[in-house]
């Protein structure tokens, strides 16, 4: 048995416009979370939407004993959890009945009893209870986001390819859901698969790294894998790592190369 994700020579796109050509990853062990970093346009969600297929590609993509490209559509729903970028659109259904669909249609053989319980805990976990009961177009776009992620958890699914999930939230919220993304991880060895543009919640609370550019730029440990070189070749900015006063490091970001995006640097 294979455990955990496993991602070699993925070639991904739209129409003959090749965004992901030919990428390996290490692979990633059960229980961990990744944070997949990179500047705009650099086939972040590309690579989470090829995971959770819904575009085509080539390659190996493995959980487990399963090859990805040939789950049905059944398996795929218990298996993988996707929260694309973009936030649920607002609707007159209630946050219990959005969340009792979801779990419906992946576990139908759940009682009644045992889906309210589920979702209960799942709510109470994001401390988002009070929303329950309240019309998703009632909703902030905020606390839409959250009820989005809430969708994915409450499936439990093995694999989660979450894009952007903390995007629209304010500073406690974005702590509070990644906590409950990692606290998934760990609970259930699930693996998250997370896109993110904040480079210091990253070093906080992903075990792992993908720097994405044009190709891998970076892969391990985020203290170890966001360096100052990867930083100016991924995003082309000039970046310190520091200590911050709890030992944690943190990236510093002093402006923009000039003319640093393309450059070659010697990257370790
Ligand atoms: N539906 C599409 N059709 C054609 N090209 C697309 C489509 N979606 C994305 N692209 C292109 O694919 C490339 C990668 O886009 P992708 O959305 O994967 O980047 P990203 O890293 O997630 O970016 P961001 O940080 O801005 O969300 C970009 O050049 C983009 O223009």
């Amino acid at each position: 048995m294979t455990e955990g994700l496993h991602i070699a020579d993925i070639v991904a796109g739209y129409g003959r416009r090749r965004v992901i050509d030919g990428l390996t990853l290490p692979p990633v062990p059960p229980g961990t979370v990744v944070g997949l970093i990179g500047a705009n346009g650099s086939g972040k969600s590309t690579l989470l939407k090829t995971l959770a297929g819904l575009i085509g590609g080539t390659g190996h993509t493995r959980l487990g004993d399963h090859d990805l490209r040939r789950l049905s559509p059944a398996l795929r729903a218990r298996l993988v959890g996707y929260l694309p970028q973009t936030v649920m659109r607002p609707s007159s259904l209630a946050v219990y009945e959005v969340l009792l669909s979801a779990l419906r249609a992946t576990w139908p053989e759940l009682t009644r009893a045992r889906a309210d319980q589920r979702i209960e805990a799942v709510l109470a976990d994001m401390a988002v209870t009070d929303l329950a009961m309240r019309p998703l177009g009632a909703l902030s776009g905020g606390q839409r986001q959250m009820i989005g992620l809430a969708q994915v958890l409450v499936r439990a699914p093995r694999l989660m390819l979450l894009d952007e999930p903390t995007s629209a939230l304010d500073l406690r919220w974005q702590l509070s859901v990644l906590e409950r993304v990692r606290g998934e991880a760990r609970d259930r060895r699930a693996i998250a698969l997370v896109a993110i543009h904040d480079i210091n919640l990253a070093l906080r609370f992903c075990d792992r790294v993908v720097v994405l550019g044009e190709g891998l730029i970076a892969a391990g440990p985020p203290a170890e894998a966001l360096t100052p070189a990867v930083l100016r070749r991924a995003f082309g900015v000039t970046a310190r790592i520091e200590t911050c006063s709890h030992g944690r490091p943190i990236v510093v970001t002093d402006g923009v190369a000039a003319g640093a995006i393309r450059d070659q640097e010697d990257i370790p």
